[in-house]
């Protein structure tokens, strides 16, 4: 089997680590670069990795999952230059670092592969979006999929959509932890325990996105089916849209974007 390095395990490497693993792929297919003793150990304790600095992992694997933040991608790529070889990938999962940037920062004939991922990848359900590097073959960009599809859902969109995708996707879970932890503090607000509040409202973001993954019905149909005329719902929505929570979601995804964007110049 081939063999696969992350670099740099933190949020997000980790998550893509740990949905490798949970998925079935053999510990000794995998290696992390981390250059900390004590991360490298509690790595290796809690996923019995094998952890070796970022030059043997460019050494050992044919694949290259480059996790670090983006201001760190120049530098990670720097020290394991001289290491990697033609036709050996580079996954970035890195925000706003663009494909040239990154096909500057390697051999020629090194494959690069712009990857926006999510953090539901630690439970297999993450939303993985690649675009091809100008080296990347078919054969390559099926790789990657087979990848990445162990983590969740995959699609292959044009650079040019990324910074959208990362608006979306890619920042996506934290919207649905913040409506997750106000409806919570709501519950607790109206008088219930915080455990049952935590209950209720975990089980209804979970049962509602399986309604829409598994019936593929319209949102507006699904919420038009709970919204009861004259009910609870219908006054609860209409303070929603009183407060602009569509709005808030154009402004604040087109602030993600913008700073995708803005990440690329820096
Ligand atoms: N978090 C998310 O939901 C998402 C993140 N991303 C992208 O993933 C990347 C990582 O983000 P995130 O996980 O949030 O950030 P973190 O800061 O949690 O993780 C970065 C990791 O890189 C490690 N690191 C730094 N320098 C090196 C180095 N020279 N060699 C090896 N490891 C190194 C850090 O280790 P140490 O702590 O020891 O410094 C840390 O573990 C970013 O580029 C981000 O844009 C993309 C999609 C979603
Ligand atoms: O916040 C960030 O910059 C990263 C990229 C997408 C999600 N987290």
């Amino acid at each position: 089997m081939t063999k696969t390095a992350i670099l740099g395990a933190g949020a997000m490497g980790e998550s893509v680590l740990a949905g490798l693993i949970r998925a079935g792929r053999p510990l000794d297919s995998l290696l992390v670069g981390e250059k900390r003793e004590a991360r490298a150990r509690e790595l290796t304790e809690k996923h019995g990795i094998e952890v070796v600095d970022n030059v043997a992992a460019a050494q050992q694997a044919d694949t290259l999952v480059v996790a670090v933040k983006p201001q760190d991608v120049a530098s990670v790529l720097g020290e394991v230059a001289s290491s990697l070889r033609a036709g050996q990938v580079v996954i970035s999962l890195a925000a706003g670092v663009t494909i040239a940037t990154l096909e500057g920062l390697v051999p020629e004939g090194v494959v690069v592969i712009r990857v926006m991922p999510n953090t539901p990848a630690l439970v297999g359900e993450g939303m993985s979006v690649m675009s091809p590097g100008s080296a990347a073959t078919a054969a390559d960009l099926a790789a990657a999929e087979q990848l990445l599809s162990a983590c969740g859902r995959v699609l292959t969109l044009p650079e040019k959509q990324i910074d959208a995708v990362t608006a979306i996707s890619g920042s996506g879970p934290a919207y649905v932890f913040l409506v997750a932890e106000a409806l919570i503090e709501a519950g607790v607000h109206l008088g219930l325990a915080r455990d049952v509040a935590t209950e209720l409202a975990v089980q209804t973001l979970h049962g509602s996105a399986t309604m829409l993954r598994e019936t593929g019905t319209h949102p507006a149909l699904l919420r038009e089916q709970v919204t009861s005329p004259g009910g609870t719902t219908a006054a609860a929505l209409a303070q929603l849209e009183q407060h602009r929570l569509r709005s808030a979601f154009v402004e604040a995804t087109a602030a993600a974007r913008d700073r995708s964007v803005e990440l690329a110049g820096s």
